[in-house]
């Protein structure tokens, strides 16, 4: 059944008409690499909150805050790395409207043209005729944190009054374990976030690429570092080679014995943890709009480990998965290097499901690392150890706010959105939920294909402009609500 619209078409046409202007704000954002997990380039991730308080202060948003988190907790090289602020700020406070508190993260994925970009990551690039702008962060998520900002910039312009109490919450450390923010949550939820009535997110993509989506769950990540260390520095290979331990090797069979190449994890314990699938739920995959096609499209190949869509949701949405990432320490370049590296740091993780308890999970996954290491009978030494870790996320979509979203997405793509869950992760979901006793919804504007964490991420420039108008259409629905 249709609703009632509301008459939004003069903020919709002006944010058409800001179109350039809005480009060449993601522009500048795009062009600061704020890398959160690259320890030298924390500089630029606080550049970037100043660069945003910059932007809240010219629209008009007052106690605007920079909210400094103290210093990176283990495992860290420089002890004394300070965490970059959390951006706070308000636009609006009266007492008769509702109050909506948007949640972003400015912070982005390491990127190097080397990994084999076609641009310069942090150089926004546009291409107007195939409807796409390149460059870190466009999607992920710096495109969607910039669409709350557009919106206001449109309401200003047409003097047009926004319709809720905005307030809003950037931070620079989400793609490295939101570290800090669930105690400044804790502490701030009957101060700065007092009367807030419900929280929404825009991080996260359409599951395809034709169809927008509301989504009402994510995966949580529990991201762990294997360290192994034997000499006392890098070795020739043709002097030490077959002489001594290499930790490089040890690392390569630990690692092995971690996930198959069907994808099933081989620590014991932890498929246990899963919560069965119930009879309601297989009823829910049916419906959504997605193919093997459309996975393989985005992923770029043919290597789905999976052929039916209903596998392929389970599997991204409501099993745990675990993913070698990296290795620290060795030699990853061009050429030829004969080097037996001294020390290697393993990276993988595990993407989380209910019922899976992440303080148990790091007992089996540490336990059984030191068991597989301990079998090797290597005079190497092994350390194993959590980085970082963030919750699961599942709610209920029948709220006041899914609703405005559902009615505000239809006006704007003409569809009804699918309700999707999430592969990924938001580690801060489930803390907002808790301490501000809201519900969330999570409102993506990008879709499946835009390469997050990938080389040549994009936004669709239709995406980020029609995501603008969604999220301000979503605000003046929930108005009514
Ligand atoms: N758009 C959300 C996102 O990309 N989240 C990250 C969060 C994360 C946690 N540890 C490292 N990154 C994700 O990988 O899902
Ligand atoms: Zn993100
Ligand atoms: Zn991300």
């Amino acid at each position: 059944m249709s609703h009632e619209k509301l008459p939004l078409e003069a903020f919709f046409n002006k944010i058409e008409e800001l179109k350039p202007k809005f480009i060449e704000r993601l522009s500048k954002a795009v062009s600061i690499p704020s890398v959160s997990g690259d320890e030298t380039l924390r500089p630029q991730v606080v550049e970037m909150a100043h660069f945003l308080s910059g932007e809240l202060k010219n629209l008009g948003f007052h106690d605007i805050q920079l909210r400094e988190l103290g210093v990176q907790p283990p495992p860290v090289s420089d002890p004394n790395l300070k965490l970059p602020p959390i951006v706070l700020g308000r636009y609006g406070s009266d007492p008769k409207k509702k109050t909506v508190l948007v949640y972003g993260h400015y912070d982005v994925q390491p990127a190097l043209k080397e990994d084999g970009w076609a641009t310069d990551p942090f150089k926004l690039t546009v291409d107007e005729s195939n409807d796409v702008v390149y460059g870190r962060g466009s999607t992920d998520d710096k495109g969607p944190v910039l669409g709350w900002l557009n919106v206001v910039e449109a309401h200003n312009e047409l003097k047009l009054e926004l319709p809720v109490n905005l307030v809003v919450c950037f931070e620079g450390m989400e793609e490295s374990g939101s570290l800090g923010l669930d105690d400044l949550i804790a502490k701030e939820a009957k101060q700065y976030f007092a009367g807030i009535d419900t929280t929404c997110i825009s991080d996260n993509y359409w599951l395809g690429t034709k169809k927008p989506v509301l989504t009402y769950g994510l995966r949580g990540v529990s991201y762990y570092q294997v360290a192994i260390s034997g000499p006392g520095a890098d070795l020739h290979s043709g002097i030490f080679g077959g002489v001594v331990a290499e930790p490089m090797t040890d690392l390569v069979k630990v690692l092995s014995e971690l996930v198959d190449t069907n994808g099933n994890i081989l620590i014991p314990g932890v498929n246990e943890m899963v919560a069965p699938v119930t009879d309601k739920e297989e009823g829910l995959y049916d419906p959504i709009d997605f193919s093997v096609e459309e996975l393989n499209a985005a992923a770029g190949s043919e290597t789905a480990l999976y052929q039916n869509k209903k596998d392929i949701l389970k599997h991204r949405w409501r099993y745990p998965s675990l993913s070698v990432h990296g290795i620290e320490g060795a030699f990853s370049g061009a050429g030829a290097k004969t080097v037996i590296p001294a020390k290697v740091i393993g990276k993988f993780s595990i993407r989380t499901v209910p019922d899976m308890d992440p303080r148990k999970l790091d007992e089996l996954v540490i336990g059984y690392v030191e068991k597989v290491f301990a079998k090797l009978n290597s005079p190497n030494t092994l350390k194993a150890e959590l980085v970082h870790d963030g919750n699961y996320w599942v709610s209920d979509p029948f709220n006041d706010s899914f609703t405005a979203a559902a009615k505000a997405t239809e006006d704007v793509w003409n569809i009804k959105p699918d309700f999707t869950r999430e592969g990924g992760s938001i580690p801060i979901t489930l803390t907002f939920e808790k301490e501000l006793g809201t519900g969330v919804l999570l409102l993506p504007m990008g879709r499946g294909d835009d390469g997050a964490h990938s080389i040549n991420e994009k936004i669709n420039i239709s995406n980020y402009i029609n995501g603008c108008k969604t999220l301000g259409a979503y605000l003046h629905y929930y108005s009514k609500a």
